[in-house]
């Protein structure tokens, strides 16, 4: 049978969540880089023995603490979830393993084998998120296909999203009327006449 993907995407409240990010050179700097651009506001410190400078103002620019310094396994003390991105793939592999013991999510950056989630293609319109994985597959693709939809999804998505908001803030009736009448009324959104599901 054909492979598919099984990975499951949440929409992770990262301004409320601690982050840690081992290593501050040019794969922490993507990395940053692609969590700061979804969400702004994103909790963060980054250990590393140096960085970049436009790691450094793009630190400056999200409140994320920069720590200079070795690694430490203290580092991961009250972390949500850590992502290492070091040139030491020995110290990658600790970072993980150290994650491990603690049940805290991992992802060692570029390194599908020791990630317990995948960063994704991001797609990003007001409200509107749209999260794109190839399973690891091809991290090429992911960013082709989130350039795609960024072209092709309207900016006027999230005026659709703001009305309806509006719109079933001011409807009567129980729940599943409320579920009829949304339905009802965004009917002509969809493409083919398939079931719900
Ligand atoms: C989507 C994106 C999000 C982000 O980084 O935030 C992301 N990689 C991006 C770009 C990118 N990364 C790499 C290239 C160079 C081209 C190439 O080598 O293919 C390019 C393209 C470029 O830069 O043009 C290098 C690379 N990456 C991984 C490997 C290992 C491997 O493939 O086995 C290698 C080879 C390392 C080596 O050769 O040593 C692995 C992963 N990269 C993932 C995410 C996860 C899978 C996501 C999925 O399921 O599709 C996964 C599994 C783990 C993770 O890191 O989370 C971001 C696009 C953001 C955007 O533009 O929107
Ligand atoms: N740069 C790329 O495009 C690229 C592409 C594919 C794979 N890789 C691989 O990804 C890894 C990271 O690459 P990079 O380009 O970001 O490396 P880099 O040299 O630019 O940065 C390495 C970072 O790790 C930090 N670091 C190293 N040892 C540390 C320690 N003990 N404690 C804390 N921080 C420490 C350094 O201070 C630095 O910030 C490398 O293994 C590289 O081969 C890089």
């Amino acid at each position: 049978m054909e492979e598919r993907n099984e990975l499951y995407p949440v929409f992770l409240k990262v301004n409320k969540l601690n982050i840690l990010v081992v290593g501050g050179g040019q794969v922490g700097h993507e990395k940053l880089h692609f969590l700061f651009k979804s969400s702004p506001n994103a909790k963060v410190e980054v250990v590393a023995k140096w960085f970049l400078p436009e790691t450094e103002e793009l630190a400056k620019k999200h409140g994320a603490k920069l720590t200079k310094g070795r690694y430490r396994r203290k580092y991961l003390k009250n972390r949500h979830f850590v992502i290492a991105a070091t040139n030491d793939a020995k110290l990658n592999k600790r970072v993980y393993k150290h994650a491990k013991k603690r049940y805290l999510l991992a992802n060692i950056a570029d390194t599908p084998e020791l990630c317990d989630f995948y960063m994704g293609g991001i797609v990003n319109k007001g409200h509107v998120k749209i999260a794109i994985s190839t399973n690891g597959k091809s991290p090429t693709a992911a960013k082709r296909l989130r350039q795609f939809f960024e072209e092709v999804i309207p900016e006027n998505v999230n005026q659709m999203v703001e009305n309806l908001n509006e719109y079933r803030s001011n409807i009567k009736g129980d729940f599943e009327a409320k579920v009829d009448q949304m339905n009802s009324i965004t009917e002509s959104l969809k493409v083919k006449n398939k079931s719900d599901d």
